[in-house]
């Protein structure tokens, strides 16, 4: 079977290099990119890299979403602005929001059956966004809907690595679950594979990185955008996993942001969470999303605390973004 893969936000700062990986990806035979800008050149630009996958560029004229969209197998939607420093993931709200509820609309029009993958923000709430509009449209399946919080799980890898002194990062597994930003964002280094020992002199300070790793980058950018290439990576990284288990790879686990009351064993965790959008570690399968792990058993002391201000900060996250779905604003 083909795959057709769909990059919209493709001419941006993280379109651009995920579309690259996309290309060079075995998995898939189509790729169309979709933006607002750009595409046509980014197109011809990947067309010449010799890989199997067709590369086709649309803009919004002529229809040219729903041509990008029609039949799409998988979905990866970082279209929208980044923050600059001194925003919030919230203050992207107001545009970013509107940008996923129309993309939404016209997936669930001519690829209902996609798998979509969201890395715009802030992913607490495009999210809930998406899964509305996909309700209300009649072709909501929450095991094809994700959150991408893979670039949390990537930068836990990093920081992590380098106090225990792992030359590996890749070869540690460590589960952040939650939402992704700021406080919402819980890294369990306690749940971590193999087991890490973190001094507690510095366990905060590591706690804080992961949590706002994106503020270096956004502030290290200084008014340039936030991190691209790394999410290019982390996209990529979790797009390949949903891939390989739709083709039926075994074994294949990664935290993703997502609808848990419609995925099996997800509700346990909604009850005890009181969120029904959430990061937990999934298991990727040929249906998408096919179990949630329940990462709250086992949880120490420092990580109970953590989780608690997840959930003050996450609900209100979720609630703004079901509610934009149900009453946008008018223009
Ligand atoms: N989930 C995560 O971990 C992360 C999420 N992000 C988010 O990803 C988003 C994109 O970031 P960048 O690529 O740096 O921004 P960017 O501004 O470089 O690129 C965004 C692209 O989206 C396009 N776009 C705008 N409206 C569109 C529409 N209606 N349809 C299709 N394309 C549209 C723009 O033309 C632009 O090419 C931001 O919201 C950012 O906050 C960034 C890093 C990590
Ligand atoms: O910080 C930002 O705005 C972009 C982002 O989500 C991240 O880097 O984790």
């Amino acid at each position: 079977m083909g795959i057709k893969a769909v990059v919209a936000g493709a001419s941006g700062g993280i379109g651009q290099p995920l579309s690259l990986l996309l290309k060079t990806s075995s998995l898939i035979s189509e790729l169309a990119l979709y933006d607002v800008v750009n595409t046509p050149g980014v197109a011809a630009d990947l067309s010449h890299i010799s890989s199997p996958a067709k590369i086709s560029g649309y803009l919004p004229k002529d229809d040219g979403a729903k041509t990008a969209f029609k039949d799409a197998d998988i979905i990866v939607i970082p279209a929208g602005i980044p923050r600059k420093p001194g925003m919030t993931r919230d203050d992207l709200f107001n545009i970013n929001a509107g940008i996923v509820k129309g993309l939404i609309e016209t997936i669930a029009e001519v690829a209902p059956k996609a798998y979509i993958l969201i890395i715009s923000n802030p992913v607490n709430s495009t999210v809930p966004i998406a899964a509305e509009v996909l309700k209300a449209k009649g072709v909501f399946d929450p095991k094809r809907l994700f959150g991408v919080t893979t670039l949390d799980v990537v930068r836990a890898e990093t920081f992590v690595a380098e106090i225990v002194g792992e030359s590996n990062p890749q070869s540690l597994t460590i589960p952040v679950i939650g939402g992704h930003s700021g406080e919402t964002i819980v890294p369990l280094f306690s749940q971590a594979k193999p087991a890490v020992s973190i001094p507690e002199d510095k366990y905060a300070d590591l706690v804080k990185r992961v949590q706002f790793g994106g503020d270096e980058v956004v502030k290290a950018k200084d008014g340039a955008g936030s991190a691209t290439l790394s999410m290019a990576y982390a996209g990529f990284r979790f797009a390949e996993k949903v891939l390989r288990g739709l083709k039926g790879e075994e074994g294949i686990i990664e935290p993703s942001f997502v609808y848990l009351p419609g995925v099996a064993g997800g509700d346990v965790i909604a009850k005890e969470t009181g969120c029904d959008f959430f990061s937990v570690p999934i298991q990727l399968g040929t249906s998408g999303a096919e179990k949630a792990l329940n990462p709250l058993t086992g949880l120490d002391e420092n990580e109970k605390t953590l989780l608690k201000a997840c959930v003050e900060g996450l609900k209100g996250n979720i609630t703004k973004g079901v509610n934009f779905a149900h009453n946008p604003p008018q223009k």
